[in-house]
């Protein structure tokens, strides 16, 4: 059963960014159970310590199941707000300078939730982010891929009012049978209208996805990414290119992805030349937030201290931030 940490981790964490983080993955039992109350839902566990025995995934769908009905209770602007905020709190105890943030908008419309509500609510914490925690963020809109790809283009016209506040559009859900060309369409649109886009691809689905992503979708970064290395001409196309990977240690361990932390291609990957970061992927479900993944791969892999500052300088490199403030966070980091 996953232990989410309960404080700060004890070490003076490296700034780093978080560019792999699902809102609604960040949604602890306590706050579940408050936001149930507050909403008159019902949760099929009795107390937090039942919730968490559920958190024993065997792969992506069996963790998808717990997440979509978790959702329920996230109803109202104020629920979104308070979700995010808690996030916010514990990303600056581990370090996180700056946060690029998933949602899921057809989780909650397909709910009867409006757009405007999650957005909205979401906003309004990220806009106290910088002055509240010292956090810089984006909002990256994901589409679920075992959803139609009509649904997907419904959802980004819905989205054309708030593109302002929206940095990228991603693709995230069941990844298998769900190969990125059926999202070609809706990605170019997003391309067209400035957004950067990202995708996930070879978390369970082949390196065949991670091409598709890069070819038919443009993709800026991959998320997880972590089945190139079955693909050596794909390895130096990444390299090539300069493509990030958006890696999430503690995820693959709990998705089995793979078997064990100890035997990550983390290494591998980063010998190769790829441009890695080390992120979270859903915190609360799955033992860790950023600065517990960065612990848990030098302790399971002897990764040395130059080789965390690389990764945390990766994180800011691979980030969709402005120059200048990119530059901030590296001068901040060499002076750490
Ligand atoms: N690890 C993951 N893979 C795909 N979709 C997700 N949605 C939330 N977490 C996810
Ligand atoms: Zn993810």
């Amino acid at each position: 059963m996953p232990s989410t940490p309960a404080s700060a981790p004890a070490h003076r964490p490296l700034p780093k960014a978080e560019l792999h983080l699902h809102i609604e993955g960040t949604l602890e039992p306590g706050l579940a159970f408050t936001l149930a109350e507050r909403n008159g839902v019902t949760l099929p566990y009795a107390t937090e310590d039942e919730l968490r025995r559920a958190y024993s995934f065997s792969d992506l769908q069996s963790f998808l199941n717990l997440y979509y009905a978790l959702m329920e209770v996230l109803r109202t602007e104020d629920d979104f707000a308070d979700l995010a905020h808690a996030y916010l709190a514990r990303a600056k105890e581990q370090g996180v300078r700056h946060a690029e943030i998933f949602f899921d908008p057809q989780a909650h419309t397909s709910r009867g939730v409006p757009l405007g509500t999650v957005i909205r609510g979401l906003a309004r914490a990220l806009d106290a982010a910088p002055e509240a925690y010292g956090i810089t963020t984006r909002l990256i809109m994901c589409f679920l891929r075992d959803e139609s790809a009509e649904s997907a283009l419904a959802t980004f016209e819905a989205a054309r009012p708030y593109l302002d506040r929206i940095t990228a559009v991603g693709l995230d859900s069941a990844e298998v049978g769900h190969p990125p060309s059926k999202f070609q369409e809706v990605f170019a649109l997003a391309r067209e209208a400035g957004l950067k886009c990202v995708a996930h691809a070879g978390e369970e689905g082949p390196a065949a996805y991670v091409w598709e992503a890069l070819d038919l979708l443009g993709v800026d970064r991959v998320d997880h990414g972590v089945r190139c290395m079955e693909d050596e001409r794909l390895v130096a196309r990444l390299v090539a290119d300069r493509i990030p990977l958006t890696v999430c240690p503690l995820s693959n361990v709990r998705l089995r992805v793979v078997d064990d932390l100890a035997d990550h291609p983390l290494p591998a990957m980063l010998d190769a030349g790829l441009l890695v970061t080390v992120n979270s992927d859903d915190p609360a479900y799955f033992g860790g937030y950023a600065d517990d993944n960065f612990t848990a791969v030098r302790d399971a892999l002897g990764l040395d201290d130059a080789t965390l500052r690389t990764l945390a300088r990766n994180s800011f490199l691979a980030s969709f931030l402005d120059e200048e403030t990119r530059a901030a966070y590296l001068k901040e980091l060499d002076a750490c």
